[in-house]
């Protein structure tokens, strides 16, 4: 039987096992608080943002919520970042990718304050993600280190691979399965459009982890018997139904083959959002100097 593994549930045990943590700091007067800065039209992106506060008022996480319009000057972006850097009653900021053309990615990232660096994706941050000595790990693989653990999926002496070599998915998904951790040390291939041969590369994996944003390319085809498959693609398709969500894998083929799979929707995107929220409580209890139980 292959296992359905369910973000939906492992991400409300997270947000369940946030709780206590919430309700000391905000005892002791440090409410854990989330501030999101989007500056995109895209429906998807504003969906995100507002399931993100969605999540964040559940546990009791203060937002912060700022828009701005796409036309905005690049200055009013860093003016906004720098009062959100400088407010002590903000912890985390998350600004929403993608951004228009006349902002420089780079140099936005650079200039959120890394301690405040949710997403870490701060090249402080990265940096020491790489060095294993990680202050936020980025949301996207860190759920999928948690769903690995929450079924029981050993990673230690595993072959993963990686297809997909992303700043925010790839290359750091990649960085925490070679860590001398917990979730690590995995045997790791980084596969990507130039990879010759990807088909041979995933037969020969225990854990396939697909973040190529190209819907349903990894099929069972592609599979050995018994891999546990994760699927981090998030991809709107038109069908004759109308607009549909699909994975990077074909999730009916891959089934047949995988010994646990995640679904799209309801498997790793769930997890992305709840890990947001477990950075910004550990981020609270580093500025009140509280240590608190994470999930
Ligand atoms: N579930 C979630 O929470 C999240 C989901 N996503 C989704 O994950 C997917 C990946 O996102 P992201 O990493 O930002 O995407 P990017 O487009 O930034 O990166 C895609 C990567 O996949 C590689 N790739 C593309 N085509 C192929 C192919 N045919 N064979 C092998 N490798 C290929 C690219 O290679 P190259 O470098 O050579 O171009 C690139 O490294 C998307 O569907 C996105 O929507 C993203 C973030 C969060
Ligand atoms: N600074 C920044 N940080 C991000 O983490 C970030 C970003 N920018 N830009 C866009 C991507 C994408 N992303 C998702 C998060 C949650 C779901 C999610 O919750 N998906 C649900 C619902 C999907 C739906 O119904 O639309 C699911 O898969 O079940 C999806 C995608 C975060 N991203």
């Amino acid at each position: 039987m292959t296992e359905i593994i369910d973000g939906n549930d492992v991400a409300q045990d997270i947000r369940n096992g946030l709780l206590d943590g919430i309700e000391t700091l905000t005892d002791a007067g440090t409410t854990p608080c989330l501030a999101t800065v989007l500056m995109n039209d895209d429906p998807a992106s504003e969906t995100y943002v507002s399931m993100k506060h969605k999540d964040c008022e559940e546990v009791g996480i203060a937002t912060r919520d700022i828009e701005l319009d796409p036309e905005t000057p690049a200055e009013e972006l860093f003016d906004t970042i720098d009062e959100l850097n400088a407010d002590p009653e903000v912890h985390g900021i998350l600004v929403q990718m993608p951004l228009p053309d006349h902002v420089d990615e780079r140099e936005v990232l650079r200039s959120i304050d890394p301690a405040k660096d949710v997403d870490g994706f701060h090249p402080e941050n990265v940096g020491r993600l790489v060095a294993g000595n990680a202050r936020y790990k980025p949301c996207t693989p860190h759920g999928v280190q948690k769903l690995l653990a929450a079924a029981d999926v050993e990673t230690e002496g595993a072959e993963a691979v990686v297809v997909g070599r992303s700043n925010i998915v790839g290359k750091p998904m990649a960085n925490l399965l070679i860590q001398k951790d917990e979730g690590g040390n995995a045997t790791t291939t980084v596969c990507h459009s130039r990879t010759e041969d990807l088909a041979e590369k995933t037969r020969a994996a225990d854990i396939v982890i697909a973040a190529a944003g190209v819907p349903e390319m990894i099929t069972g085809e592609m599979l050995s018997e018994g891999t546990v498959v994760i699927d981090v693609g998030i991809n709107r398709v038109e069908t004759d139904e109308g607009s549909e969500l699909v994975g990077d894998v074909d999730y009916d083929s891959a089934k047949e083959k995988a010994s646990a799979i995640t679904p799209v929707p309801g498997g790793v995107g769930p997890m992305t959002r709840a890990m947001l929220l477990w950075n910004t409580v550990k981020s609270a209890s580093d500025v009140a100097e509280i240590d608190v139980d994470l999930p």
